[in-house]
């Protein structure tokens, strides 16, 4: 590997206690609201609060539409944030415009999980990886001279900050050049020249030039070769093309890679390729990774650190190994319930998760994962079985989604003239819900009100009526998020529960459970 991609320090080695990247209470919701329609945000980013540190992995994992993207966009600048703060040494970049943000966005680079999306197919890999070098009009030449202050004229300026490109050393009689390893630049190709008190720096060799170096040092880097710089990406294999993304995002010198997906387009063996070059890099570029996945088992190995992430907030995080052996929040137990020989102690079947996730327009005012938990608490007024509690979910469910929709002309006229609206409906989700489960008899008074109250046109008071009667603290509080490394974002954290583990254990048990395990 060329080792002209440069290093930047000694990566974790040199970690502190402070987080390069602290993110607090992090909003980003989409607007959806148009000319003729407005309807409520979409929550992508919902109060997430994460410490990146300085060389280390972080594995940032959840299904589908959970926010990672968003998560991992926001971070860049590449979406506005709603509320909350993203700090990097110091600076809250969600609020950085013009030059700042461009700056942070050379620090800062994302790779995607489609390299075929995200590259233009009508030129050339050599092209493509110079992009961001001519966009941002690279290299600027910084010059630090050791021995004397003075003043910099002609290609170079004078270097602020911590890291300059070139120094000079004018102790002696002749000015000798020394270049940061980063730039393609032999000190042959720089002319120097001392005037009095300043000190003129020429460049021998083209910028056009110095690019193109870059490129094939950048293309070495990823384990692919010059010839390839003239090739189109159609020519090149999946994990191929990832590589070529992988140098792109290197071009500027970046800090921080956001790595969505990277590796879930392509075959596990080279899945296995990409993320031992990955690992490479960040121990010779001293990178910092925010490594996007969906599936828990692709970030075991990377990840020094996991957050996982649920209808957009992180319900847990912490270190890698004890997000796996001692998994804490539901959520996680039942993605590492999909894993053989995970190492959780989840001994069980499978669980699988009832549904599809709210939508994130419409989050439940509780717990985000409280409309599928298998762990779910229940209040100790009654006596029922977790799967009648679940037909009871389900019934409130139906209510609740009923009461959103548009109601059929004729609903709303039975509505109008206080007539009983068409009941078949009712009737069938009552036989379905209700009548295949044992209830007490005063909790079946209560839904047959509930009902009764649907018939009557009120879907909403009909939900509000099997909430008040059945709901539960996780249906009505969202335990704050907790600061550390270890998080868990869930009620049974507390005390007087059992947790999630032991939870699921006894009601995968129980054959009345109704909890779906394959
Ligand atoms: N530009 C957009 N406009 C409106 N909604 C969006 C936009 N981008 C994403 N969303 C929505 O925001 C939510 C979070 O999406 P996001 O892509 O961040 O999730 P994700 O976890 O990365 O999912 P995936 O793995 O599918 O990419 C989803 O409901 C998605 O539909």
């Amino acid at each position: 590997m060329s080792n002209r991609v440069s290093p930047r320090h000694d990566a974790a080695d040199e970690s502190s206690d402070e987080p390069f990247v602290s993110i607090r209470n992090l909003n980003t919701y989409y607007d959806s609201s148009g000319i003729v329609t407005s309807s409520d945000p979409v929550r992508a980013v919902d109060g997430v609060s994460l410490d990146i540190h300085e060389g280390e992995t972080v594995g940032l994992v959840g299904e589908s539409g959970s926010g990672k993207t968003t998560l991992g966009r926001t971070l860049l600048g590449l979406e506005d944030a709603d509320a909350g703060t993203v700090e990097v040494e110091g600076r809250d970049v969600t609020a950085l415009s013009g030059d700042e943000r461009r700056e942070w966005q050379q620090k800062a680079a994302f790779v995607f999980q489609d390299p075929e999306e995200s590259m233009n197919e009508r030129i050339t890999v050599g092209e493509i990886v110079r992009e961001p070098l001519e966009v941002h009009d690279w290299p600027t030449v910084t010059v630090e001279t050791v021995g004397q202050s003075l003043a910099v004229a002609g290609d170079a300026v004078p270097a602020e900050g911590d890291t300059p490109d070139l120094f000079v050393d004018v102790t002696g009689s002749d000015p000798e050049v020394t270049v940061r390893d980063r730039l393609p630049l032999r000190p042959d190709d720089i002319a120097v020249e001392r005037d009095g008190d300043t000190v003129a720096v020429e460049l021998r060799k083209h910028p056009e030039e110095i690019r193109q170096d870059r490129v094939f040092d950048l293309l070495a880097a990823v384990g692919l070769s010059e010839e390839h710089y003239y090739r189109y990406p159609h020519q090149f294999s999946g994990g191929q093309r990832q590589r070529i993304g992988i140098a792109r995002a290197l071009a500027l010198d970046p800090e921080l890679l956001v790595l969505d997906e990277p590796v879930s387009a392509l075959d596990v063996s080279v899945q296995a390729r990409i993320i031992n070059l990955l690992e490479e890099l960040q121990d010779d570029l001293g990178l910092t990774y925010l490594f996007i996945a969906h599936d828990l088992s692709v970030v075991r190995h990377i990840a020094d650190r996991v957050a996982v992430m649920y209808l957009g907030t992180i319900v847990e995080s912490g270190p890698a190994a004890d997000i796996f052996t001692d998994p804490e929040h539901p959520y996680t137990v039942s993605l590492l319930s999909a894993i053989p020989g995970s190492g959780s102690p989840w001994d069980g079947d499978r669980i699988t998760l009832r549904g599809t996730p709210p939508s994130p327009r419409d989050p439940p005012a509780g717990c985000p994962f409280a409309t599928r938990c298998p762990a779910k608490i229940r209040p100790d007024d009654w006596d029922i079985p977790e799967a009648t509690w679940r037909a009871l979910d389900t019934l409130y469910a139906v209510f609740r989604t009923r009461a959103r929709s548009e109601t059929s002309a004729m609903d709303y006229l039975n509505r109008l003239l206080g007539r009983e609206i068409d009941s078949s409906a009712l009737t069938e989700l009552r036989s379905e819900l209700i009548d295949t489960h044992e209830l007490p008899e005063d909790a079946l008074e209560i839904v047959e009100s509930a009902f009764e109250t649907a018939r009557h046109g009120d879907d909403e008071a009909a939900a509000v009526e099997i909430r008040e009667a059945f709901g539960s603290r996780c249906d009505a509080e969202h335990p704050d998020p907790e600061d550390g490394p270890r998080t868990n974002r869930c009620l049974r954290r507390e005390h007087q529960y059992d947790d999630a583990l032991t939870t699921l254990s006894r009601r995968s048990g129980d054959d009345d459970a109704g909890l779906d395990s394959n």
